[in-house]
């Protein structure tokens, strides 16, 4: 039962450090504009799950200086990385550390990188998710995994990485087909994602940085 009386979500993000992220954006946004556009994807994931109703926190989990100050600016918690352990130790750590403060915390983890995130859509997910112990959704690939659901009381057991869509499937972990949800899929990894992101409509930080490069 959940005996915590704000019944909201609990988001925990992952973010690499700038100077290595999003290594697949280079041949299309070059060297330079590469981590200012993985921060402006962050930034916006984290301003359009702040915006909605059904999310009480946004807990980054991260080791980069610069890009914390940013999203705390943005109005995410900041916690530091688990030192080279990768991707699903920083989000069952940050799962972690939101329960220490309220066990019965309903926990989802969000990639950083859904620069076209509308709050909207976001409500829709963690409202069906709100319906299963685990849930998930596929990227818009319908290979990799975007968000991940757990209930008060569940572990998270994140299996992020490649091909997750299959590996959250075969944890029992529920798969969420609700259309109209488009933005919360659009994860983007390369030039391409990035084109399907702006069909849909960019945050503005991303559209600040990218739209005068791209034309
Ligand atoms: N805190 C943390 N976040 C990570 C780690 N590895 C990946 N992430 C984040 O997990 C999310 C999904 O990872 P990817 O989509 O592969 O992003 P990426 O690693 O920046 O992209 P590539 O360099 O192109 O592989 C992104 O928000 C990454 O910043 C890690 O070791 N620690
Ligand atoms: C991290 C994932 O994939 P990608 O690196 O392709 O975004 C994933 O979908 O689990």
């Amino acid at each position: 039962m959940n005996t915590d009386a704000d019944d909201r979500w609990s988001l925990v993000v992952p973010l690499k450090p700038l100077a290595r992220a999003k290594s697949r954006l280079t041949p299309s946004a070059g060297a330079r504009l590469r981590p200012r556009l993985a921060l402006a994807f962050a930034e916006d994931t984290v301003g359009a799950a702040l915006a909605c109703a059904r999310v009480r926190d946004v807990t980054v989990v991260t080791d980069d200086p610069a890009a914390g100050a940013a999203l705390a600016a943005v109005g995410a918690r900041i916690e530091p990385d688990v030192p080279g352990a990768g991707l699903n130790a920083a989000l069952a750590h940050g799962a972690r550390v939101v329960r220490r403060e309220r066990p019965a915390a309903r926990v989802a983890a969000l990639g950083a990188d859904l620069p076209a995130l509308r709050p909207d859509e976001l409500a829709r997910v963690l409202d069906t998710a709100r319906q299963f112990p685990r849930a998930f959704l596929a990227d818009a690939a319908e290979i990799g995994t975007t968000f991940l659901s757990a209930a008060p009381g569940v572990e998270l057991e994140p299996a992020f990485g490649g091909p997750s869509r299959l590996r959250h499937l075969s944890t029992g972990a529920v798969e969420i087909r609700s259309a109209g949800v488009d933005s919360v899929r659009r994860d983007v990894d390369t030039g391409e994602d990035l084109a399907a992101a702006r069909a849909l409509g960019l945050g503005p930080r991303t559209a600040a940085r990218w739209l005068p490069v791209a034309g």
